[in-house]
C-alpha cells in the first residue's frame, strides 16, 4: 500500500473553494465536499476515502480512523491537531498533517482587537447603544500606552500578538520554555520566569498548545499574584485559562476582563463565563478570515498534492522516518533498509528477538532512527496489512521485535549491515541505487542490485537448469551474481515451481 496513491478525499468541514480545486486540477483527484457532516454519517462514509480534510470541528477519533479502512491521510487546515487522535491515526500508519503557519496572522490580529476591546469595553458599549441608551460614564477605560502584556507561549502568534501590541507602545514581556531569550529579544519581548510574569503584567494572553503542561497554566494560584484588574485573553485553546478559577477571579475583582475566543467545549453549555459583563467571548473566530481560510485551504491541498506526485512531504506532524523517504539524499538508503529487512524476513523461518542495524560512513551517522523504521518496514512486510513508514517502529514493538541501531565512523566504506537470527547482511549503493554486497560470509563479486523479483540460493549457478525452468515458465533471467557461498539471480517475472532449482527461495521486493 502506498502512502501516496490518494485518489478520493472527504473534505468534512467548511474550506475554501480553492482547496477541492487544488486537488481536482492539480491532483487529478476526486473530491467530495460535506461541511457539516454528523458523526454517524462520517463514521459510515470515511470507508470510501483515501484522504480526509477537516478543521477543528470534525473529531477525527479513532473509531473514525478505524472505520476508515482504506485512509493514508489526514489533513488539517489550520493548526491544532487536537481534533485528530494522531497516536492512533500513528498506529494505523495514518499521516496527520496540518498547515501552522497559514491562519497565525489572523488569530494573533484578533488578539490584539481583544486586547483593545477589553481596554474600553467597546463591544459593551456598542452593546448599550443598540439598547438605545447614551452611558459614557460606564464605559470609562484605560489606554494600552505605558502598559505590561505578558505573552505566555512564543512561537509564531505570540510574536506577532508582540509585534503588534508594541505599536501601540505597550512593553511586551513573556515566557517560554523553548524559544531562547535571545530570540524574542530580537521582536521585543523580555522573557522572565513565569512566577516573575504574573505580579508585572497589566493583560496576559496566552499562545501555547493544549498540553497537560498548559492545561490551567493560569488558574487560582496564578491569580492571586496576579495585580488586582488584570485582563486575560485566550485565542489559543479552551482549558490553558482554568475556566472556573477565571469566573472567580471575575467575581472578586481579581480579574478585570476576558477576551475569550476558545472554551474547554465548544460550544460551551455552560453559560456563567460567556454571559459575565466583563467578559468578551467569541466562538472560535481566530482562524475565521478570507485569507486565513484561503491559504489554509490552499497549503493543505498543495501538500497533499505534493505528497500524490512524489515530490515532497510537508507538514506531516506524525512521520518523521517518512519524511526521509521524499529527500534525495536519503531516499535511496530508505529503499536499501526496507529490501534489506524484507530479505532478512525471507531467509528467516521466523522473526522475533533482536535486529540489529549497523551503519558506517561519515554521512549515515544520523541515519539510525530511520533505518530502524525502514528495516522494520521490511521485516514485517507481508505479516502486517497496514505497515509503512509511519508506524514501522510501534508496530516492531508490539510484535516482539526489538529493532536497535548503531553507527561506525570513520573514512570507511558507507554502508548498512542488518542482522538478526544469525543472519548477517551487508548493503549499500551503488550510483544511488540499493544493492547487497554480503551475506554472511558469502561476498559477491559484484553488487546484487535490490530491486524486481530475486531468486537466491545456496552454492554456484546451475545455469542450465536455471534458464530451462526459466522459460518453461515464461520468465527470463536478467542478471546473475554468483560469491564464494550464495548466488542471486534476477528475473523478469515470478516462478510458480522453483523446486526443480533445489532449495531456494524467491522474493520480490
Ligand atoms: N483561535 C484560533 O482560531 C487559533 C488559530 C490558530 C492557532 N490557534 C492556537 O494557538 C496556539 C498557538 O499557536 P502557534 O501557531 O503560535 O503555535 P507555536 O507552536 O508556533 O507556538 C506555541 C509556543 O508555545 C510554547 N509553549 C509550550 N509550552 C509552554 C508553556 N508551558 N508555557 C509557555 N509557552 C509554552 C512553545 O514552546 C511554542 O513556542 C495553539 O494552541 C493553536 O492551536 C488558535
Ligand atoms: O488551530 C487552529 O488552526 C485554529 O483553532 C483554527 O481552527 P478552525 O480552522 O476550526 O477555525
Amino acid at each position: 500500500m502506498s502512502l501516496s496513491d490518494i485518489r478520493r478525499v472527504l473534505i468534512s468541514d467548511s474550506l475554501a473553494p480553492a482547496c477541492a480545486q487544488i486537488l481536482r486540477t492539480q491532483g487529478g483527484i476526486e473530491v467530495t465536499e460535506s461541511p457539516g457532516l454528523t458523526h454517524q454519517q462520517l463514521l459510515s462514509q470515511i470507508q470510501d476515502y483515501d484522504g480526509l480534510i477537516v478543521r477543528s470541528a470534525t473529531k477525527v477519533t479513532a473509531e473514525v480512523l478505524t472505520a476508515g479502512s482504506r485512509l493514508k491521510l489526514v489533513g488539517r487546515a489550520g493548526t491544532g491537531v487536537d481534533n485528530v487522535d494522531v497516536e492512533c491515526a500513528t498506529k494505523n500508519g495514518i499521516i496527520v498533517m496540518n498547515t501552522p503557519t497559514g491562519n497565525s496572522i489572523s488569530a494573533a490580529e484578533l488578539t490584539c482587537g481583544l486586547v483593545l476591546s477589553l481596554s474600553r469595553q467597546i463591544p459593551q458599549a456598542a452593546e448599550s447603544m443598540r439598547a438605545g441608551k447614551w452611558d459614557r460614564k460606564k464605559f470609562m477605560g484605560s489606554e494600552l500606552y505605558g502598559k505590561t502584556i505578558g505573552i505566555l507561549g512564543l512561537g509564531r502568534i505570540g510574536k506577532e500578538v508582540a509585534i503588534r501590541m508594541q505599536s501601540f507602545q505597550m512593553r511586551t514581556i513573556g515566557y517560554d520554555p523553548i524559544i531562547p531569550a535571545e530570540v524574542t529579544a530580537q521582536f521585543g519581548v523580555q522573557q522572565f520566569p513565569l512566577e516573575e510574569i504574573w505580579e508585572q503584567c497589566d493583560y496576559i494572553t496566552v499562545h501555547t498548545p493544549l498540553l497537560p503542561s498548559t492545561t490551567g497554566l493560569i488558574n487560582d494560584a496564578a491569580f492571586s499574584k496576579c495585580k488586582q484588574g488584570v485582563k486575560v485573553i485566550n485565542c489559543a485553546r479552551g482549558g490553558i485559562i482554568d475556566e472556573a478559577a477565571l469566573l472567580r477571579a471575575l467575581q472578586s475583582g481579581q480579574c478585570g476582563g476576558a477576551g475569550l475566543d476558545v472554551f474547554i467545549e465548544e460550544p460551551p453549555r455552560e453559560r456563567a463565563l460567556v454571559e459575565h459583563p466583563l467578559v468578551i467571548s467569541l466562538p472560535h473566530l481566530g482562524a475565521s478570515t478570507e485569507e486565513a481560510q484561503n491559504r489554509c485551504g490552499e497549503e493543505i491541498a498543495q501538500q497533499i498534492v505534493d505528497l500524490v506526485k512524489d515530490r515532497a512531504l510537508v507538514g506531516a506532524v506524525n512521520a518523521p522516518a517518512l519524511f526521509k523517504a521524499f529527500s534525495p539524499e536519503t531516499k535511496p538508503w530508505i529503499q536499501l533498509g526496507e529490501a534489506m529487512g524484507n530479505l532478512l524476513q525471507t531467509l528467516l523461518p521466523s522473526i522475533n528477538g533482536n535486529v540489529q542495524v549497523t551503519t558506517s560512513g561519515e554521512i549515515l551517522k544520523d541515519a539510525g532512527s530511520f533505518l530502524c523504521s525502514a528495516v522494520t518496514v521490511g521485516l514485517l512486510r507481508g505479516n502486517k496489512e497496514k505497515i509503512n513508514l509511519v508506524n514501522g517502529s510501534l508496530f516492531a514493538k508490539s510484535t516482539g521485535i526489538q529493532v536497535s541501531s548503531q553507527h561506525f565512523s570513520g573514512a570507511g566504506e558507507i554502508r548498512l549491515e542488518v542482522s538478526g537470527g544469525g543472519i548477517q547482511l551487508v548493503g549499500s549503493l551503488s550510483d544511488s541505487i540499493p544493492c547487497l554486497l554480503k551475506i554472511g560470509t558469502s561476498e559477491f563479486r559484484s553488487p546484487v542490485t535490490l530491486h524486481g523479483t530475486l531468486i537466491l540460493w545456496e552454492g554456484s549457478a546451475p545455469l542450465l537448469k536455471l534458464t530451462e525452468v526459466l522459460s518453461e515458465a515464461g520468465s527470463q533471467l536478467e542478471m546473475l551474481h554468483v560469491s564464494n557461498g550464495h548466488s542471486v539471480a534476477g528475473i523478469s517475472s515470478p516462478v510458480s515451481d522453483l523446486s526443480l532449482l533445489g532449495p531456494c527461495i524467491q522474493i520480490t521486493l
